[in-house]
């Protein structure tokens, strides 16, 4: 586990004397009273969060893993509480999730969306219970505990040496509906909150951690962080502190790739110098990460593994959304392509990686291209995001990018089909030109390794619209249909 480092230093005048006695009285075992009061409540108001991953099943029990309070819950002021509950649902694993619980006497009326509900009965009877990150007031309590390095209760916080936080900065909650949670602190300072929580550092920590101490500069560096003692494996094994959320600089007046590449569509701008510089981003990332970090190379027993999870994906989205069904076959011939490889003796290396690159995840400030989000797929094991892995596997998410882009801005401008793909070919070739000028390598000339990964992603891909923006699920679709006719579609073109 990370040590906490540094040592209590003064409050600052913005907290007041409730917010300064509960930063410093933990409380620790898990209390049932409270979460059988607010099991109801909760169990009608996670299958609505965006963030909530088993929205397909029903839930059939909360268990809590820890109550820690931040600010007394239940007085005739605000309360603070940091929960951990593992959610019971039908299927082999238990998920666990964070949530932070406001509580008041009387919810003022800006707050009455994040109401999560009034317990009828228990230590918070008569209170209006809420989402604590939606409310300005609370989530600076969190700020001031993440100034303050040192443990409450299960929670230990840790700051970057050197680091200084302004626990003064207002908050401003960010609205969009993403996997976690993040607070903006007077545009200075971002935090995320990791929602479903896995034991073992979170990937979203650990690599930005390592390119800072690297000195690469593509990534904003953790400024402090926080975590859970040990939580228990998802198999029932003892997994470890588990990481709950990291502070790191917000960029402020940066433009994700994703707007600026739609921007450039509406334009009619080319948008190939971005894209170069982008695929040097990236391989200065990958570079750094390989020299901070394991690295391995896969040869045929975990190649045969890789590709068998790239199939199990086709043949699981098949099950979910029948439209992909008649490509199952095609696709697994790119999978297949790969093994005949390694059977004849071809290995790859493997390093860590991003693991869910995509335009969104690519911020563009005066001084370049950064890269956020480093979590991996979201809804993979932790063990497995962990794994090193080829770096062809963020260069195919990249690709893959462009193409959503000019889909779904190239109709808009009234783009033919044509030059919907010649828009895109341009922007993916610039992207591997600037990778190829920095990692001294160009992978497209990997060209089977490049399309196994265009082709998972692109599955993935049909399973994330069918679920979440099912207007959507032609974008990927079409990609299946060129992907599955691998001799209509050329490789990844060259400037
Ligand atoms: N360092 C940052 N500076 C500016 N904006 C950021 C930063 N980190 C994240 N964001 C914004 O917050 C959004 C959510 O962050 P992200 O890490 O992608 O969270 P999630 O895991 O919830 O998708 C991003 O799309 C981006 O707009
Ligand atoms: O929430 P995350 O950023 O972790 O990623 C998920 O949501 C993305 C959509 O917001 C999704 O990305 C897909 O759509 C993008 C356009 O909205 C496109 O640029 C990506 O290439 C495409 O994969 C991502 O797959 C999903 O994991």
């Amino acid at each position: 586990m990370m040590s906490a480092r540094g040592t209590r230093e003064t409050m600052p005048p913005a907290l007041d004397a409730a917010a300064t006695a509960a930063v410093t009285r933990p409380r620790t075992a898990p209390d049932r009273a409270l979460l059988t009061s607010l099991a109801p409540l909760l169990e009608a108001w996670l299958p609505g969060r965006r963030w909530f991953a088993g929205k397909d099943r029903a839930i059939t029990g909360l268990e809590p893993v820890s109550a820690t309070e931040l600010l007394p819950p239940g007085g005739s002021t605000p309360g603070l509480v940091h929960l951990l509950i593992r959610v019971r649902q039908p299927g082999p694993v238990t998920d666990c999730y964070q949530l932070l619980i406001g509580t008041h006497p009387a919810l003022p009326p800006r707050l009455s969306d994040a109401l999560i509900g009034t317990p009828e009965d228990g230590p918070l009877h008569g209170q209006a219970v809420y989402d604590a990150l939606q409310d300005p007031r609370l989530c600076s309590v969190l700020l001031e505990r993440l100034r303050l390095p040192g443990r409450l209760g299960p929670l230990a916080f840790s700051r970057a040496p050197g680091a200084a936080i302004d626990a003064r900065l207002p908050a401003r909650i960010l609205q969009a509906e993403q996997s976690n949670s993040s607070v903006v602190y007077g545009d200075a300072l971002i935090l995320k909150v990791f929602r479903r929580v896995y034991a073992g550092v979170n990937p979203d920590l650990e690599l930005p951690l390592a390119l800072a101490r690297a000195g690469n500069t593509n990534v904003p560096p953790p400024v402090a962080w926080f975590e859970t003692a040990a939580l228990t494996g998802e198999d029932g094994s003892d997994g470890g502190p588990a990481t709950l959320g990291v502070l790191q600089p917000f960029l402020a007046g940066s433009t994700d790739g994703w707007q600026l590449a739609l921007d450039s569509i509406a334009a009619g701008r080319d948008f190939a110098l971005e894209a170069r510089s982008l695929g040097r981003a990236t391989a200065e990332v990958h570079t750094a990460l390989a020299a901070a970090l394991p690295v391995t190379v896969l040869r045929r027993v975990q190649m045969e593994h890789l590709t068998a999870l790239m199939a199990e994906r086709v043949e699981s989205t098949a099950v979910a959304v029948p439209g992909l069904a008649p490509y199952r076959a095609a696709l697994a011939a790119a999978y297949e392509e790969l093994a005949d490889l390694t059977r004849a003796g071809r290995s790859w290396p493997a390093q860590r990686i991003h693991g869910d690159l995509h335009l969104g995840q690519a911020l563009r400030t005066s001084g370049g291209w950064s890269l956020i989000d480093f979590e991996g797929e979201p809804a993979r094991p932790l063990a497995e995001r962990r794994r090193p892995q080829p770096p062809a596997r963020d260069v195919a998410g990249m690709l893959r990018s462009f193409d959503y882009a000019s889909r779904t801005g190239g109709p808009d401008t009234g783009w033919t089909l044509d030059e919907q793909a010649a828009w895109a070919a341009r922007q993916c070739a610039a992207y591997c030109a600037g990778y190829a000028e920095a990692a001294g390598a160009d992978p497209r000339d990997d060209a089977a390794l490049l399309r196994a990964y265009e082709t998972d992603k692109a599955v993935y891909e049909v399973l994330y619209e069918a679920r979440h923006r099912p207007d959507w699920l032609d974008v990927p679709m079409a990609a299946v249909r060129r992907l599955a006719a691998p001799a209509a579609a050329p490789p990844t073109p060259r400037d």
